[in-house]
């Protein structure tokens, strides 16, 4: 347990001892009109740019300009294997071997192609486990899914929900569907965090319950990958999909990251989707080969990627690399503690938040719902130069980031809210 205080002297003192201080001059933080740093909190929607990201796709930039065709092989960063430069440091800051982990497309198309493989539904087991409150990209697919297989999609879905007058889910709950619709139910698909609440599930239990009851289990880890440490390998997950442009800060529509889990690597009968990069790199371009398809999770990308994209990925996990998982949740848990702990000091009647207390149970975002706010309190804070997240019908959403958010933001987000309380 960390011992907070109030006063902005104590956020001050954090800043001059955080070993991560360096970084926060290593990324472009977004001012006000003023040209004072804006309190940026929306790492959960898109992470900030990170100064080196230019140089790195400018040096892909110069080579295209130089090289032409050429720089497939002859670029500094060749662009035949560039995805293969982001693997090793990608698959530590999800927790997976190697052979797990490739950075592909996009996160829906991620997790379509991953239901191709692994929601293979029978007469009577088709069903799709979410929880009630996914986000809305992740419905929509799984929906889908059940249609383009023939199913009804409402009697196909099944909805892991709250408690009445809850906000977060409950595992007794999900034991309780699985005894009584487990057989029926094919798939499980869960997001590792929940963009709503914040809520960071047990990817281990859920799997663990998932794979007793024959379903296979997957996750969304949109919100989790560069929040919290997800170790999908040890998780037993069958699969695991996330974007890049969140907490990995790699840009808007950036492409996505891809688990399968290693004992599915050499397994050639599962069904999938294929192109010519699932194909032996080393005949790939002999072009009139049978499909030999590649091992691991390689073996599901189809097509030649956009290097341009690669390479702000490449600048962002070069800093992860650098830094580590561990350093950053840590840091992450004592500054959203410190949040929590400067909302609880506003009055716990007026500001409540949904997001679990226990740091184990959540990464760096909290969930704040204030009593009889509208969206006005929302854009209040925003003419204020906090930029926060409203959800409706009644939630705010703020995800202090390690990587670049200070304690004096935190301090200062408080202040505001006060402020504006008051008013
Ligand atoms: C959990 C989750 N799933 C899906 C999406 C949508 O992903 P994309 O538009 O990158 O496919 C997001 C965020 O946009 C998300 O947070
Ligand atoms: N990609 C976006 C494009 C436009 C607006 C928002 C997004 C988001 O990523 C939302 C995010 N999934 C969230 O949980 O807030």
């Amino acid at each position: 347990m960390f011992h907070y205080k109030t006063g902005l002297d104590f956020a001050l003192e954090q800043d001059r001892n955080d070993k991560l201080k360096a970084y926060r001059n290593q990324f472009h933080i977004p001012k006000n009109q003023d040209g004072s740093d804006c309190i940026y909190m929306t790492g959960n929607s898109l992470g900030l740019q990170p100064k080196n990201t230019k140089a790195y796709v400018n040096q892909e930039l110069d080579d295209w300009a130089q090289l032409g065709v050429e720089g497939h092989f002859e670029a500094k960063n060749p662009w035949l294997p560039y995805h293969e430069f982001l693997t090793k440091s990608m698959a530590n800051v999800v927790g997976a071997k190697p052979i797990e982990v490739v950075v592909m497309n996009t996160l829906t198309a991620n997790l379509h192609f991953m239901m191709v493989s692994f929601y293979q539904p029978t007469k009577t087991r088709y069903k799709i486990l979410i929880e009630s409150d996914a986000f809305p990209s992740d419905k929509y697919a799984v929906e889908s899914q059940l249609r383009h297989h023939g199913f009804d999609d409402k009697d196909g879905l099944v909805l892991w929900k709250p408690r009445k007058g809850e906000e977060l889910l409950n595992y007794e709950d999900l034991q309780t569907i699985l005894q009584e619709q487990g057989q029926e139910i094919a798939l499980i698909m869960i997001g590792g965090v929940n963009y709503y609440t914040g809520q960071y599930f047990d990817l281990k239990r859920i799997t663990q319950l998932g794979h007793e009851y024959g379903c296979k289990v997957g996750f969304d880890c949109a919100h989790g990958a560069g929040n919290v440490q997800l170790n999908l390998h040890d998780s037993g997950a069958d699969f695991a999909v996330w974007c890049t442009y969140k907490y990995l800060n790699s840009g808007p529509g950036s492409l996505a990251g891809c688990f399968v889990h290693e004992r599915h690597a050499h397994n050639k009968n599962l069904n999938r989707f294929t192109g010519w990069w699932s194909h032996n790199k080393a005949t790939r371009f002999n072009m009139r080969n049978e499909f030999d398809q590649l091992p691991g999770a390689e073996g599901w990308q189809l097509s030649n990627p956009p290097i341009l994209s690669m390479a702000a990925i490449k600048a962002s996990l070069d800093m992860f690399s650098e830094v580590g998982i561990e350093q950053l949740t840590e840091k992450s848990k004592k500054l959203t503690g410190y949040f929590e702990f400067l909302l609880k000091q506003l009055g716990e009647d007026t500001i409540r938040i949904i997001t679990p207390e226990n740091p184990n149970e959540r990464g760096c975002q909290l969930s704040i719902q204030v009593k009889n706010a509208d969206k006005s309190l929302h854009d209040k804070l925003t003419q204020a130069g906090v930029i926060s997240d409203w959800r409706e019908p009644d939630v705010i959403r703020c995800a202090p980031t390690p990587f670049y958010n200070s304690f004096e933001d935190v301090y200062r987000l408080a202040e505001k809210l006060k402020t504006i309380l008051n008013e």
